[in-house]
């Protein structure tokens, strides 16, 4: 199987341990259910459509079917930075209080990258305040896409390494490009940072225990075919099928009833939740702490530098 790997940096840090437990809430049931069938294409009539875009975040609502598609921009590599994840928040909100939204595609708005993942400059050279307001956000994106009642879907157009991997992670069914210069996986150890319990969790969910050892241990990277042989993505289709692509797999999924398909969605994922909202806080302080060690901040300063410098 080929792997590739950004580079085999490797730097020494110390982690963090993990804090005491308290409860959390889960996901609301809702129980409409539509049948309707989708257009093979993006194309919808002009009357059901009602988009709405934030900075970063694009969103087009086709209401007649039910289903929007949400796109995130924010050039040149789609980093999920603070403004980014603030702005996804608020937009999913939006679409939750939604009643006649029932699937959400997550794409990106930029042809080659899904997203590069969290933004090393949220993680670097900031404060305390910054960091903790920052791993916040991470959580809470993870969260909403995690618990959704919607059916979210990834159409993965384009590399999507760490917290890309991550919040493709958290949908429901996973569509990637077949193009070998994309890559998907969890690399944090390539820059020298641990993926904490909850992304591993989400991963083990996904892969299982054995290859997510493998993957997370090394930061391995997968081209799509990879990816789709351990099941971390459930689909590979030709770079401009991963739309209609993702609009045809929904409309199956929007077949199931609401009711039943939520109830299992949360009983499937609950657990896995619930694990980090009884530890929100204790997770956030481990952040900080982790994220501000000397040997941490140099390990982010020198793959800052190796991105910038490398051959392209
Ligand atoms: C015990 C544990 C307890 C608690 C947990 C503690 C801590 C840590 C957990 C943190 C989890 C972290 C998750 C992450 O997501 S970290 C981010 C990882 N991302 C990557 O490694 C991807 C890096 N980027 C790339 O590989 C390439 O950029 C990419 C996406 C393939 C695109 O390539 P290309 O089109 O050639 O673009 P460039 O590389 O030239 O990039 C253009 C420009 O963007 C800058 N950049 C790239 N990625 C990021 C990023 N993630 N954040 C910020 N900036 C980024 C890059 O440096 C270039 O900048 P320039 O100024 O040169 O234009």
């Amino acid at each position: 199987m080929a792997l590739r790997a950004v580079s085999a940096l490797t730097w020494g840090l110390g982690g963090p341990g993990v804090g005491p437990l308290r409860s959390g809430t889960f996901l609301r049931c809702a129980t409409q259910h539509r049948l309707e069938k989708m257009p093979s294409s993006i194309g919808f009539p002009e009357a059901s459509r009602r988009p709405f875009s934030s900075h970063r975040i694009l969103v087009d609502v086709d209401q007649s079917h039910g289903v929007a598609t949400m796109k995130l921009k924010n050039p040149p590599v789609n980093s999920l930075s603070l403004e980014l994840l603030t702005e996804f928040v608020i937009s999913w909100e939006k679409l939750e209080n939604d009643k006649s939204c029932r699937g959400v595609i997550l794409t990106s708005n930029s042809p080659k990258i899904f997203s590069a993942g969290l933004d090393i400059t949220d993680m670097y050279g900031k404060n305390a305040a910054h960091y903790a307001e920052f791993w916040k956000a991470v959580q809470e994106v993870w969260l909403k896409l995690y618990t959704s009642n919607m059916v979210v879907i990834a159409a993965i157009n384009g590399s999507s390494p760490a917290g890309g991997c991550l919040m493709s992670l958290a949908s429901d069914y996973r569509i990637m490009a077949d193009n070998p210069k994309y890559t998907i996986g969890l690399n944090e150890t390539l820059l020298g940072i641990v993926a904490p319990f909850w992304f591993k969790d989400n991963l083990v969910n996904t892969i299982g225990n054995r290859a997510s050892e493998h993957a997370l241990q090394r930061g391995l990277l997968f081209p799509p075919a990879d990816a789709l042989k351990i099941g971390l993505v459930d689909q590979i289709v030709p770079e401009d099928k991963v739309q209609s692509t993702a609009l045809s797999v929904m409309s199956e999924w929007l077949k199931i009833p609401d009711h039943a398909r939520q109830l299992t969605k949360t009983m499937m994922r609950k657990p896995t939740a619930d694990r980090l909202l009884k530890q929100r806080e204790a997770d956030i302080q481990n952040f900080v702490s982790f994220i501000s060690k000397d040997s941490i901040q140099k390990s982010l300063h020198m793959y800052l530098k190796f991105l910038k410098e490398r051959e392209k």
